[in-house]
């Protein structure tokens, strides 16, 4: 007879901790207890527990990239460009299991979520303190929607902190500025807590930029690592778009906005508007 494949890992010659010392063990660590024991689902609906997961896993994953985000930010007002690009390519690989997500939850047919959908009352995404940090952060500046989150103080700290904090492109304008190049003085000193205006000006310090790579070396990887960065998130929010399409079609959100429509109109904002006109004049 032929020898047979293991179905099973001999575990003689190793030296398995079987009762971990030091009170430390992977639960503890990892504090397991609070993590698992956090789903409550409102309805005994087969499809609730996926959806209250891919929620939670996303605010983890949320949690990775503003942690990551904060200090890319802090690095280049630094000057310190190489581990921003770093931790920016992490945010990247993060983006995509935040995209990939979406894959996961259209397994579930409109007639799967309705059946649980009432219980949600008025909660929705909308509500999401972390998203609406992100958003803050990378320069979507959108004052009102900071009032969701007026009856829990410390979403509603985090929230407002990130509103009046220079974003990731003022901070690259402003070191693009310190690198030598040529940034108008309102875009470098300005209510930070005001949405980004567009300026002929950038968008030429972003031609030289682009027009001469090998001078301005540095900035122009940057750029390129923002220009990834919008074109991720765009795709993570094309894909919630579609994926609410299919799943509620054009009903109103539980948020109270139109749905879909609202999606929709996220999908035209620009994070660094001037990265994505530069393209058509070099
Ligand atoms: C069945 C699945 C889902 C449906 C039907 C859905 C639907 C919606 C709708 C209609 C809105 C607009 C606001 C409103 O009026 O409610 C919204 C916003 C939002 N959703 Fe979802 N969503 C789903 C899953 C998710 C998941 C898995 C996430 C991941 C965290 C998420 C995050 C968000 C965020 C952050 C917003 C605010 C977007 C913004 O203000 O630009 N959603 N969702
Ligand atoms: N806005 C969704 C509800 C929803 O998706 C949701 C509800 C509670 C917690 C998170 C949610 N996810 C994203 O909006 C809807 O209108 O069906």
């Amino acid at each position: 007879m032929s020898e047979h494949f293991p179905t099973s890992v001999n575990l003689e010659g190793e030296d398995i901790h079987w009762s971990p010392e030091g009170g430390l063990s992977y639960g503890r660590y990892l504090v397991l207890d609070r993590i698992l024991g956090a789903q409550s689902p409102l309805t005994e609906e087969h499809d609730e527990m996926m959806f209250i997961i891919i929620h939670q896993a996303s605010e983890l994953w949320l949690k990775l990239c503003l942690h990551e985000l904060e200090a890319a930010i802090a690095h280049v007002q630094a000057d310190e460009v190489r581990p921003a690009m770093k931790m920016l390519a992490r945010i990247a690989r993060i983006q995509e299991q935040l995209t990939q997500s979406w894959a996961v939850l259209s397994t579930m047919t409109p007639s799967d979520y309705l059946k649980f959908r009432d219980q949600l009352g008025q909660s929705s995404g909308f509500q999401s303190a972390q998203y609406r940090t992100l958003e803050y952060r990378l320069g979507n500046k959108n004052a009102a929607l900071a009032k969701v989150h007026a009856s829990d103080e410390e979403a509603h700290t985090l929230v407002s902190k990130a509103l009046v904090q220079p974003s990731l492109y003022d901070e690259t304008l402003r070191f693009a500025a310190r690198s030598g190049l040529t940034v108008p003085s309102t875009a470098i000193e300005r209510d930070w807590s005001q949405p980004y205006q567009p300026d002929d000006a950038v968008e030429a310090m972003w031609r030289e930029v682009y027009l001469d790579t090998g001078k301005w070396w540095e900035v122009y990887e940057f750029a390129e690592k923002l220009v990834d960065l919008e074109q991720k998130f765009q795709q993570w929010r094309f894909n919630h778009m579609k994926t609410v399409e299919r799943i509620i079609g054009f009903r109103r959100g539980t948020g109270g906005s139109g749905g879909v429509s609202y999606l929709v109109k996220a999908l035209n904002l620009r994070l660094f508007p001037e990265l994505w006109t530069v393209r058509t004049t070099l």
